[in-house]
């Protein structure tokens, strides 16, 4: 069999790509590039198929802008195909090229040096879900995956819809709950005392409910490795020497480095203000999640001393 040229490959998937695009109901390509294609002839074929540009290339990217096609220029860094993917998603959400809903037929190279030989549809929503569990995982804890998922979950939701039209922060650490019930005393009533186990559980969703009814007032939730509510309203008072943390950042998320830094708790911090979601190990923010319409963006980390 002859060798395909590198030119026929690239069309004969942009073929394919643009059929996936019509089947998902109108979904945008993006195209994660190395080498500059001929993209006239990239955009003749795929006519009103919309076509996005990724790449770390300057090469590419201005090649792309000279033919005003939308460009996400990423950053340049070792990384497998399937990060900078990944990150190509992310940063055309963050861009509003994509929406955290779309479908995306997704073109790039895993082997071939120039054009493109592979071709993924991705279901956003879905891949956003799984990045979040994956990031999760990377955190060397012992408190279970699930316990850590079900309160970053509600966090998010708790930043995203806050209450009633009103906007609403709020505090959880999870894990090591002895170290921190020491560390905090009660600020408002608990009102989960008294409770059943069942009707203390993080999973249950009627608990779920509560938790945010309860976010709107003072103090932080303290949650078991296994998911079982401990305390609600505590004033959480672990010393906060030798921390560092954003500019901006008040009272309730200090208290949430300080907490993360002498247990073994993960604390989970909603900004009142913002919405953002920041998880916190070891005195750190080591996660940090946007609120973006209709879903998550999760963020690279920015730390700065804080100022006096
Ligand atoms: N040590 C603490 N323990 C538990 N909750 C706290 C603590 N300190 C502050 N909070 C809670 O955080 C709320 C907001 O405080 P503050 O505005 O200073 O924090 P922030 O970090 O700027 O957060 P936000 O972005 O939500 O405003 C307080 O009303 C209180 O409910």
């Amino acid at each position: 069999m002859p060798p395909v040229s590198s030119q026929d490959r690239d069309l004969s998937l942009l073929t394919a790509a643009k059929r996936a695009a019509l089947d998902a109901g109108g979904a945008p390509v993006l195209a994660l590039l190395d080498v500059p294609p001929d993209f006239a002839a990239w955009t003749d074929l795929l006519k009103r198929t919309r076509l996005i540009v990724a790449s770390d290339r300057p090469v590419v990217q201005n090649a792309a802008r000279a033919v005003e096609l939308p460009v996400v220029a990423l950053q340049h860094e070792p990384q497998t195909r399937q990060t900078q993917l990944s990150q190509a998603l992310l940063e055309a959400i963050a861009d509003d090229l994509l929406a955290s809903g779309d479908t995306v037929v997704c073109l790039y190279s895993l082997f071939e040096k120039h054009g493109v030989d592979s071709l993924s549809v991705v279901s956003l929503a879905d891949h956003l879900s799984r990045l979040t569990s994956r990031d999760l995982r990377r955190l060397d804890t012992q408190v279970p995956l699930e316990t850590l998922r079900q309160v970053v979950d509600l966090a998010v939701e708790i930043g995203h819809e806050g209450r009633e039209g009103k906007k609403v922060g709020a505090l959880f650490a999870v894990g090591d709950h002895e170290r921190v019930m020491a560390l905090s005393h009660e600020q408002v009533h608990d009102p989960f005392r008294g409770y059943s186990r069942k009707d203390r559980l993080i999973r249950n969703p009627r608990v779920q409910e509560s938790i945010k009814e309860i976010a709107q007032m003072d103090g932080a939730f303290v949650v078991g490795s296994d998911g079982l509510m401990h305390g609600a309203g505590r004033n959480l008072n672990a010393p906060a020497e030798g921390l560092t943390l954003s500019k901006g950042l008040g009272a309730r998320h200090w208290a949430a480095a300080a907490m993360s830094k002498v247990t073994d708790a993960i604390l989970v911090a909603v900004s009142e203000s913002t919405g953002t979601v920041r998880v916190f190990q070891n005195g750190r923010v080591v996660l940090r999640i946007e609120p973006v319409e209709r879903g998550l963006r999760w963020s690279e980390l920015h730390t700065e001393p804080p100022s006096d």
